[in-house]
């Protein structure tokens, strides 16, 4: 991308309130196409908020929320899901829905008349299931899977709405470690594949670090720093964020911070100097 190509999404001065309170004020913020944004800060400083305001789910007080250069607020909902898919941090179940026909919801914006699926949607549809390994589970009813099958069959909904701009709020919750990296994984295969642009609310700062290219970093309600996540994986940083005392591991690839409470069979000085 040139220098001089407009971000894909930004959000321009924008001002969220809700029930009465002011969660930001003058936020900007950009994101450029093909890559993988993390943000993160601590619980309540506004993370899903933001995604939400970037996904056309709440309108700004103030301020404008662009993509592609386009007002998102003008965009018919069928052209923004064109480009746009969102997994939002909860959702309600429904009933009497299988899996596929949960996930086949993700084509609405690309179906023919009557929402009749052609061949495209049934081979999106069929891709999303075989990414998110819910092949076996595609015939059953979405209210009897576990909270991690249910969170898989929410996000190959979204990837079946083939968008090029991804919003995943903690798409990770729910799940055990393994299908926690074959998320991460999927997703980055993605990114790197077929350039999607990734912006994900990730609260394990070690994966945000390792699966992404850049990393936002919040609180209450303000852009604290944003870089890569060698530049931001910084216990000065950590503390003013999160206020817990971390450490870096010295040498490792991606960056790892790790809580004081973990030691490690470091010499004691050089312990010192990674702080
Ligand atoms: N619908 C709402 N009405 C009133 N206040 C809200 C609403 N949704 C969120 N808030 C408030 O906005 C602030 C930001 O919430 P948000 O959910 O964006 O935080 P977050 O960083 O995603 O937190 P977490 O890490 O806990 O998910 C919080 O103080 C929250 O209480």
């Amino acid at each position: 991308m040139s220098a001089s190509s407009p971000p894909l999404l930004a959000a321009d001065a924008i001002a969220v309130r809700l029930g009465g309170q002011t969660i930001f004020d003058a936020l900007s913020v950009q994101f450029d196409a093909g890559r993988v944004y993390a943000l993160c800060g601590p619980n309540g400083c506004g993370k899903s908020t933001l995604l939400r305001t970037l996904a056309g789910l709440i309108a700004p007080a103030s301020g404008q929320v662009r993509l592609e250069g386009q007002d998102l607020a003008r965009m018919r909902p069928r052209d923004r899901a064109r480009r746009l898919a969102m997994l939002a941090q909860s959702h309600l179940t429904p009933t009497g829905l299988t899996v596929r026909e949960l996930v086949a919801c993700g084509r609405f914006a690309h179906a023919g008349p009557g929402h009749r699926l052609r061949a495209a949607d049934t081979t999106a549809i069929d891709h999303a299931l075989a990414l998110t390994g819910l092949e076996a589970l595609a015939g059953r009813d979405v209210a009897t899977l576990s909270g991690g099958q249910r969170q898989r069959a929410w996000l190959a909904m979204a990837l079946a709405q083939e968008g090029t701009l991804l919003l995943l709020d903690e798409p990770t919750t729910y799940l055990d470690v393994h299908h926690q990296i074959d998320v991460l994984e999927t997703v980055r295969r993605l990114n790197r594949e077929h350039g999607l642009t990734v912006v994900w609310v990730l609260h394990d700062l070690n994966q945000a670090a390792a699966f992404s290219d850049e990393l936002l970093l919040m609180k209450s309600g303000h852009l604290v720093a944003r870089g890569t996540p060698d530049a931001l994986m910084q216990p000065a940083l950590m503390r003013e964020v999160f206020e817990v005392e971390m450490w870096r591991l010295p040498g490792s690839t991606p960056p790892v911070c790790l809580p004081r409470y973990v030691s490690a069979p470091l010499p004691h000085d050089q312990r010192v100097q990674a702080c």
